[in-house]
C-alpha cells in the first residue's frame, strides 16, 4: 500500500517542472522589431502588387534572375511574396496577414501577455478566409480579390450547398464573429438604437424648449396670463386626465425636493429653463439614462431624466477592457524565466526500501506489554489497533465497559517501564475517536524526507496561500498547514531536538511553492549561523531595510528598527486595503490582478512578508520589552495584510513567551522539552517533554494537539535550493521594507540647536540647581518618560552643561550655577 502511493507521488513530481519556452527582454525586443518591419514590409509589398501584378506576374517564374526587373515597391521579394499570398492566397484579405505579422510584433516588443495574441490569430485568419471566400463570388470580374483560395473555397462550397446554401454558411459565420467577438447581441443592438432614439427626442427638446424661452422674453408682460388661460382651458376641457398628470406632478415635487425644474410653475419658464440646463449638464456623461416626460398644461414637456449610470461600473468595463486587452496582471513578469526548485535538489533518506520500519516481533511485543500491564493493574481491554507512523506507533485500545480513564492515564509510567522505551505518552481519550491513545516509539525511528512531503499531491495541490508541509502524522499522511490560516506561528525546544531542521522545513516549503515576487522574508539570525545560507537568495526572497547591508538581521538593536518598520508597512497596507475597500491580502491582490486598482493611486501588487525571528528568548534579552511591543503589535493586526510571524526559542519560560505574545499566537509547535512547565508554557498542556526529539513534534492551532514527526532538510540540501534560486535572475536589490527613524536616531553630539527639546533650558535649570546630571531627576521634575529625559541629557551634553557618560553614576554638571548657565547659553 505505502509501495504504491510512492510511485504515484513520484510520477506527479516529475509532472511538475513546466516547459520553458521563454525569450529573454533583449531577444523579445528583437524579434518584436523583425516582426513589426516584416508586417510594415508586407502592407507596402502588397499594396504595390495591387498596382502592378499585371506586369510583375510575367516575371515570376524568373524571379531567381538578377537581371528581370520588377515593378513592385519591395522588387522581387515583394512581387514573389504577394503574388503567394493575394493572387495564390487569400486576395485582397491577405492584408491581414500583414496587419497580424505586425501585431505579433508588438506583442513581443512591449513584452505584452500573449494569451490575447492566439485570439487576434484565430480570428484573423477566420475573417480573412471568410473574406476571400465571399470575394470569390466576384473571381470572374476580378481574380485579385478573392485570391485562389478565396476561389477554390466558394466554388466548392458552391458544388456542395448552391449559391443559396453558400450565402446562408457565410452569413451564419458572420454571426458568429459578431456575436462571439464582438460582443453585439440583439439587445446591444437594440440598446444603442434606444439611446439614439432618445437623444433625438433631447435634441428636440433643447430645441422646443430654447424657442419657447426665446418667445418668453419678447412676450414677458402677457405670457403669464396667456399660460393661466391655457391652465383653465385645459383643465376644464380634460379634467381627468389632467387631474392624473398632476397628481405625479405633485408627488415628484414631495420626493424629489432638489428638481427645481418640477418644482416651479411653468410660468416661470426662465428658471426651468435654467433648472433643466442645470440637470441636463451631467447627462453628457451619464451612460445610461432614462427619461420620463411628464406632460404639462400649457403644451411644454417638463422632462425629467434618472440616471441609472454608475460610475463605479464603469471602472468596471474599463478594468474589463484593460484585462481583455494586456490580459491580467501578472506580478511574476519581472522574474518570469524564474525557475522553481527541482525536487532533485532533495535528498531521498528512504531510497530503495519502505520508509517504515517497525517489525511485526515488535508490534507484539508491545502488544502484549501493553496488555500486560493494563491487566495487572486489573484493566481489561475489548479492543487493541496499532496505527505505525514515521516515529511513533499508535495504540488505540478500547477498555471494557466500567473502566475510568483517569486510572488509564495515572498509569502512564508504569507502561513506559513495562516498554523499556522513552517518550510514551497517553492521550485519554482521543477526540472523536472515542478510544484511550498510547503512542510508542519505535526502535528504529525512519527519516521523513523533506523530499518525501513536497513530492506528495497533498502539497502539490494544496490550494492554500502559504502552504506548509510540516511532516508526516503518526499515521503517516503528510500534513500540510497554511501559514496565512494559522496566522502566527511560535516554535519552541529545547537545544538540538529540531528547532532549526524545522525552520529550514517551513521556508524550503515556501521556496517549494511561492515565486520570490509573492512572498518575502525577513531573517533575523541571533546565532548568526543558521539562516546564513538564505543569504544567497537575498536579491529574490528578502526584504531589508533601506540603509542595512545586510538582508540577515543578525544584531539584536538592528531588529527594533526593522520591527517598527514593519508596523510602517502594515499600516500602510491597511490604508491601501481601506482605499480598494477590500478585507484582506487575498482580495487586494486579486483586485489589483484583474487590474481595478490603479497603479498612479500608489496600488501594488503586495507579497506576502514572513518574520522569521531564530532565537526569541536572545532577543528579549538584549533588546528587551521593546521588542516585545511591536511584535505584539504585529501579531495582533497583521494577519488581513500578509505579515506573517515566526518566531522560534530554545528557552520558553514564562518571562520570553509572555501573555501578550501567547495570545496572539494560537499555532504553536513544541518539539522535546525538557519539563513539563515548558511544556505548559509552550502549549497550554503537558506532552511535549514526552517526545523523543529529533523532530518528533506536537503540533496545535488552538484546539487538538498533533503529534508529527517534522520533515527532515539537512544543511546542504538547503545549499542547494538557495543556490539554485540564486544563481538565476534577480531583483536589482532586496525588498525594501519602509524607512524607520528611530527616536533615539536624533541623539548624537552634533546636535543642532534649533532641534533642541522645548524643555531644554528648564532642564539645564534643573540640573545646575542640583549640581546632578540624573536622566531620572529630569524624569521626576519634569515629568516626562525615560526617554525623553534620556535625550535632553544628550543635548545637554552636546551643549557642554552635563560631562559625559559615567556607568552607574551620575553625570558631572560643568556649570557652577543659574548665572552662569544663562551666560553660557547666551554665547551660543
Ligand atoms: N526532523 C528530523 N528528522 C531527523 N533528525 C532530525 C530532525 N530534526 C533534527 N534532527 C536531528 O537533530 C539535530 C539537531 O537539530 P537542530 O539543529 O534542528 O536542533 P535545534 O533545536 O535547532 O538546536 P539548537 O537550538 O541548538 O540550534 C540535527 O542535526 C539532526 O541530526
Amino acid at each position: 500500500m505505502a509501495k504504491k502511493k510512492k510511485t504515484t507521488t513520484k510520477k506527479k513530481a516529475s509532472g511538475f517542472k513546466k516547459p520553458n519556452l521563454n525569450f529573454t527582454r533583449k531577444q523579445k525586443v528583437i524579434f518584436g522589431s523583425f516582426l513589426i518591419l516584416f508586417g510594415i514590409a508586407l502592407l507596402v509589398a502588397f499594396t504595390s502588387f495591387l498596382f502592378n501584378w499585371k506586369v510583375d506576374q510575367s516575371t515570376l517564374s524568373q524571379l531567381s534572375d538578377r537581371s528581370v526587373e520588377t515593378q513592385n515597391w519591395m522588387s522581387k521579394f515583394g512581387a514573389g511574396i504577394s503574388n503567394f499570398f493575394i493572387y495564390k492566397g487569400f486576395g485582397v484579405a491577405a492584408y491581414s496577414i500583414a496587419v497580424l505579422v505586425s501585431l505579433t510584433g508588438f506583442y513581443f516588443f512591449f513584452g505584452m501577455n500573449k494569451t490575447n495574441l492566439k485570439v487576434f490569430w484565430f480570428w484573423g485568419v477566420l475573417v480573412m478566409i471568410w473574406f476571400s471566400t465571399v470575394l470569390g463570388f466576384f473571381a470572374n470580374s476580378n481574380a485579385l480579390l478573392g485570391g485562389m483560395i478565396g476561389f477554390e473555397t466558394n466554388d466548392f462550397l458552391q458544388d456542395y450547398l448552391g449559391f443559396a446554401g453558400t450565402i446562408l454558411l457565410l452569413a451564419f459565420i458572420l454571426i458568429v464573429y459578431l456575436v462571439a467577438r464582438l460582443n453585439i447581441t440583439p439587445e446591444v443592438v437594440a440598446k444603442y438604437f434606444h439611446k439614439t432614439k432618445n437623444e433625438v427626442a433631447e435634441d428636440f427638446d433643447e430645441a422646443q424648449q430654447q424657442s419657447s424661452t426665446f418667445e418668453n422674453e419678447e412676450n414677458s408682460s402677457t405670457t403669464n396670463q396667456s399660460i393661466s388661460v391655457n391652465n383653465f382651458d385645459n383643465s376644464s376641457s380634460n379634467s381627468e386626465e389632467t387631474e392624473a398628470e398632476l397628481a405625479i406632478k405633485f408627488e415628484q415635487k414631495e420626493e424629489g425636493q432638489e428638481s427645481a425644474a418640477i418644482q416651479h410653475e411653468p410660468e416661470d419658464k426662465n428658471a426651468l429653463n435654467e433648472a433643466e440646463n442645470a440637470t441636463a449638464t451631467p447627462e453628457v456623461k451619464s451612460p445610461v439614462k432614462e427619461k420620463i416626460v411628464i406632460k404639462s398644461n400649457d403644451e411644454e414637456d417638463v422632462a425629467m431624466e434618472v440616471e441609472t449610470a454608475e460610475e463605479e461600473e464603469e471602472e468596471d468595463s474599463l478594468s474589463k477592457k484593460i484585462v481583455k486587452d494586456f490580459g491580467e496582471f501578472d506580478p511574476t513578469l519581472e522574474l518570469s524565466n524564474y525557475k522553481f526548485p527541482t525536487i532533485e535538489l532533495l535528498k531521498d533518506y528512504n531510497a530503495g526500501g519502505s520508509s517504515i520500519t517497525i517489525d511485526q516481533q515488535e508490534l507484539e511485543e508491545n502488544k502484549d506489554n501493553i496488555v500486560n500491564t493494563l491487566k495487572n493493574y486489573k484493566i481489561e481491554i475489548a479492543q487493541i489497533k496499532a496505527t505505525v507512523g514515521p516515529t511513533v506507533t499508535l495504540y488505540e485500545i478500547v477498555p471494557e465497559a466500567g473502566i475510568r480513564i483517569s486510572k488509564i492515564k495515572n498509569l502512564e509510567d508504569d507502561i513506559a517501564l513495562s516498554l523499556a522505551a522513552l517518550g510514551i505518552r497517553i492521550i485519554a481519550p482521543i477526540p472523536g475517536r472515542g478510544t484511550i491513545g498510547i503512542e510508542v516509539p519505535n526502535k528504529n525511528a525512519s527519516i521523513v524526507s523533506m523530499r518525501s512531503v513536497v513530492a506528495s499531491s497533498k502539497f502539490q495541490h494544496a490550494e492554500m496561500q502559504l502552504p506548509i508541509a510540516l511532516g508526516k502524522t503518526i499515521s503517516n499522511e503528510t500534513f500540510v498547514v497554511d501559514l496565512a490560516k494559522m496566522p502566527h506561528l511560535l516554535m519552541a525546544g529545547a537545544t538540538g531536538q529540531g528547532k532549526s531542521v524545522g525552520l529550514n522545513c517551513i521556508l524550503t516549503s515556501l521556496l517549494y511553492q511561492k515565486h520570490p515576487a509573492e512572498v518575502k522574508f525577513v531573517l533575523v539570525d541571533p546565532k548568526k549561523v543558521e539562516l546564513t545560507l538564505f543569504n544567497k537568495i537575498e536579491r529574490h526572497y528578502l526584504a531589508k531595510l533601506p540603509d542595512s547591508e545586510e538582508a540577515i538581521i543578525t544584531d539584536n538593536t538592528k531588529v527594533i528598527n526593522t520591527l517598527n518598520s514593519l508596523c510602517i508597512e502594515m499600516d500602510h497596507r491597511y490604508d491601501m486595503l481601506k482605499d480598494a475597500m477590500v478585507r484582506n491580502i487575498k482580495e487586494y491582490n486579486e483586485k489589483f490582478k484583474a487590474r481595478k486598482l490603479n497603479p498612479e493611486d500608489g496600488h501594488k501588487f503586495l507579497p506576502y512578508i514572513i518574520l522569521v525571528v531564530d532565537e526569541f528568548a536572545d532577543l528579549i534579552m538584549t533588546a528587551g520589552k521593546e521588542v516585545e511591543m511591536p511584535i505584539a503589535r504585529l501579531a495582533q493586526l497583521a494577519r488581513a495584510i500578509g505579515i506573517h510571524l515566526i518566531i522560534a526559542t530554545q528557552r520558553p519560560s514564562v518571562n520570553v513567551i509572555t501573555g501578550m505574545i501567547k495570545a496572539n499566537f494560537p499555532a504553536r509547535i513544541a518539539f522535546r522539552v525538557t519539563s513539563k512547565i515548558d511544556s505548559r508554557t509552550i502549549l497550554d498542556s503537558g506532552g511535549a517533554e514526552q517526545l523523543i526529539g529529533r523532530g518528533d513534534m506536537l503540533y496545535t492551532q488552538g484546539n487538538d494537539l498533533v503529534r508529527l514527526q517534522c520533515a527532515f532538510v539537512d544543511t546542504p540540501e538547503v545549499e542547494k535550493i538557495t543556490e539554485f534560486i540564486g544563481s538565476q535572475k534577480a531583483y536589482p536589490d532586496a525588498h525594501q521594507l519602509p524607512e524607520y527613524e528611530s527616536e533615539e536616531s536624533g541623539t548624537g553630539l552634533d546636535i543642532d540647536v534649533d532641534e533642541r527639546d522645548k524643555l531644554f533650558t528648564q532642564a539645564a535649570e534643573v540640573l545646575v540647581t542640583a549640581q546632578q546630571g540624573s536622566a531620572s531627576l529630569l524624569q521626576r521634575k519634569l515629568k516626562v518618560g525615560y526617554n525623553r529625559a534620556g535625550r535632553l541629557i544628550d543635548q545637554l551634553e552636546a551643549a557642554g552643561i552635563v560631562g559625559q557618560f559615567e556607568g552607574s553614576k551620575a553625570r558631572q554638571v560643568l556649570i557652577s550655577d543659574l548665572v552662569a548657565l544663562e551666560q553660557h547659553l547666551n554665547n551660543e
